[in-house]
């Protein structure tokens, strides 16, 4: 059986003449949970905004439950929670569950009036991130934990099969940290929702993580996370420290 969700192949990419990927190849596996991280600048946001379609491809192919990204048009399946939910405008005048309620626009269009089933979705999806107390409230009026918490429902209203995060932790308090990894690890168990996690902390990541890709333009690491966890020295040295370009596949 395929189980590959995503493909990604020998993916190369320029801003101008600024190479900021080189030959990047990983996959991720149905019920994976992959940590990517990388030094500032590594490409890690590029890369991702390269699987997401929101860059061209310069070189190399992508593709999504073993459709090429051009073909590819069911992105209701793939959820996104941006860097940017962390730094949302606290004076945005919308509540939890209207915030939650954008991510199903896509689906039932900009004008048309959710129903009833939609509006079970939306509180379906508060309740699984824990903030069903807090449907009414303003989404400026509530914790960076707790809003981050609301940006997962609104992309887990679509039902995605896997679910892309970039940064989240950034600007959290250790005890929201602690939830949300308890929040993605539920997700993954019970509803077998495969996760991609875009995080500086390396050490959250290679404890809570199934596998990691550890990216500075090339990758420099590919393969479980007590792998890296063991070989971690030597990672770190050739990613973040010296030139020193060494790719390691454990799968
Ligand atoms: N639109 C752009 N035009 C030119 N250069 C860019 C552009 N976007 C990013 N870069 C450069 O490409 C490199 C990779 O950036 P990218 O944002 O992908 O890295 P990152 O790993 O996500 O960084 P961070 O961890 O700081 O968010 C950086 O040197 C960055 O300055």
């Amino acid at each position: 059986m395929n189980d590959i969700i995503l493909d990604v192949q020998h993916v190369s990419y320029r801003y101008g003449n600024k190479h900021v990927l080189e030959d990047v190849s990983l996959q991720l596996h149905q019920g994976e949970m992959l940590g990517l991280v990388g030094p500032n600048g590594s490409g890690k946001s590029t890369l991702l905004k390269i699987i997401l379609g929101a860059l061209p491809m310069q070189k190399g192919n992508v593709s999504w439950f073993g459709k090429p990204l051009n073909k590819f048009g069911d992105w209701p399946r793939i959820g996104y929670v941006s860097q940017k939910a962390n730094s949302f405008n606290t004076g945005f005048p919308a509540t939890v569950f209207e915030v939650v309620m954008m991510g199903l626009t896509s689906k039932i269009g900009l004008f048309r009036r959710p129903g009833k089933r939609e509006k079970e979705r939306v509180r379906e999806a508060i309740a699984i991130v824990g903030m069903g107390e807090f449907e009414n409230r303003n989404i400026g009026r509530l914790s960076g934990g707790q809003q981050q918490r609301v940006f997962i429902a609104r992309a887990l209203v679509s039902d995605p099969d896997v679910l892309i995060l970039d940064e989240p932790t950034v600007g959290v308090d250790a005890q929201s940290e602690a939830q949300f990894y308890e929040l993605l690890k539920q997700l993954n168990e019970e509803r077998r929702i495969s996760i991609v996690l875009v995080s500086h902390d390396l050490g959250a990541v290679s404890t809570k993580m199934h596998s990691i890709a550890c990216l500075n333009r090339k990758l420099h690491f590919h393969g479980r996370a007590e792998e890296f966890e063991r070989m971690r020295p030597e990672i770190l040295l050739g990613s973040y420290g010296h030139d020193v370009h060494v790719l390691h596949h454990d799968h």
